[in-house]
């Protein structure tokens, strides 16, 4: 298969119901096949198994007719750099990557559909799309799923659901998951608390690479914690509803940021624009959080003529991994900074 790692995938488009807050949304199903130890227990020639497994059942027709052309790409044949790419577009996920053994992806061309194999599952299904949609990512799973499971023997039990690796994921083996941008949220100090009390009613707060990462550039996903004795759909419903919530939050602390300090919040945008149009010096964690005031500035109109798609294109380009990549180099860490500084630059200008 020929990875086209420089193409923007289809989460990146910036458009779409809440655009202004929400930047993705991501449904994943956890699968497992029949007769075979979970991938933690596996040996190489059962991961090998499980790969040749899901690559036949790929090009069966009826996958096609569901959901189009899907191709896989063992990790092995990448390099780590290009490994990494994959994880800033937020296609699989850290483990994935690092993660020792014979493991796969495969990927829709648009990238808004993308699986794991051998990941803590036999398979990780995840459709990825830009801003909140949440019921189309899932009739896109369903359908790949649906199809995917004519072909392939998944482990199931009347009783319990789908069986998965960890007890969390068991039943549904849905996480549906959003990404939203919460700048005002933190900046009047109101989003310890509100994230605080999302997670006493079974949402997971996580950072902007999933669990066990940070919130960088105010950035936060949130999620379902419970697989089980609930449907998709209300498992859906009730993510959409926390996320319709937690905009409207972040939509209030914006009109009082607007209201109650509004040089100092056009004076933190206009500041931010002109750093990241001047520098010549740019850390990626500098980047993330300027990027994040003018993600601000344009959600809220102050600033003119940018796009939350290049936005979104950008908070990916900065990464390491691209940078390096584009460059078609190894770079040391002073190398990227400035790199990444012109690449801004550029990008902004045109
Ligand atoms: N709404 C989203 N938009 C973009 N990327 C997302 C979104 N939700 C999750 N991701 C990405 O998916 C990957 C996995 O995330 P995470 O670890 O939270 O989920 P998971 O693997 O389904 O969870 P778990 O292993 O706990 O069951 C990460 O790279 C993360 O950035």
């Amino acid at each position: 298969m020929s990875l086209n790692l420089e193409r923007n995938s289809k989460w990146m488009e910036g458009s779409g119901p809440q655009a202004d807050i929400v930047i993705s949304s991501r449904i994943r199903l956890a699968r497992n096949l029949k007769g075979m130890p979970f991938p933690n227990l596996m040996n190489e020639a059962q991961e090998v198994k499980v790969i040749r497994q899901v690559g036949q059942a790929i090009r069966a027709p009826g996958v096609f007719q569901a959901v189009g052309e899907l191709r896989l790409q063992t990790l092995r044949e990448l390099s780590p750099v290009e490994r990494q790419i994959l994880v800033e577009k937020h296609l699989i996920s850290p483990d994935l990557a690092e993660g020792k053994g014979e493991k796969a992806v495969v990927l829709r061309d648009d990238e808004a559909i993308s699986i794991m194999v051998n990941e803590e599952d036999h398979l990780r299904l995840q459709c990825l799309l830009p801003a909140l949609m949440l019921h189309e990512a899932w009739r896109l799973a369903d359908a790949a799923d649906d199809a995917l499971e004519n072909e392939l023997d998944f482990a199931f039990d009347q009783e319990r659901g789908y069986l998965t690796a960890c007890p969390t994921n068991v039943g549904t083996g849905l996480r549906a998951s959003t990404m939203l941008h919460l700048p005002a949220l933190v900046l009047t100090k109101q989003a310890g608390q509100v994230l605080t009390a999302l997670t006493k009613v079974g949402v997971a707060v996580r950072g902007l690479y999933g669990e066990g990462t940070e919130a960088q550039g105010n950035i936060f996903q949130v999620s379902n914690q419970i697989t089980l004795g609930r449907s998709e759909e209300e498992i859906i419903n009730n993510l959409s509803a926390v996320t319709v919530r937690l905009a409207d939050q972040e939509r209030e602390a914006r009109e009082l940021l607007r209201k109650q300090n509004r040089w100092q919040l056009e004076d933190r945008v206009g500041r931010a624009y002109g750093i990241l149009t001047n520098a010549r010096i740019l850390s990626s964690q500098e980047a993330l959080q300027l990027l994040s005031d003018v993600r601000l500035g344009v959600e809220m109109k102050i600033l003119r003529g940018l796009d939350q798609r290049l936005i979104n294109q950008l908070m990916v380009r900065i990464q390491p991994a691209y940078l390096q990549f584009t460059a078609g180099k190894e770079m040391t860490p002073f190398e990227r900074d400035v790199r990444r500084a012109a690449m801004v630059r550029e990008l902004l200008a045109g």
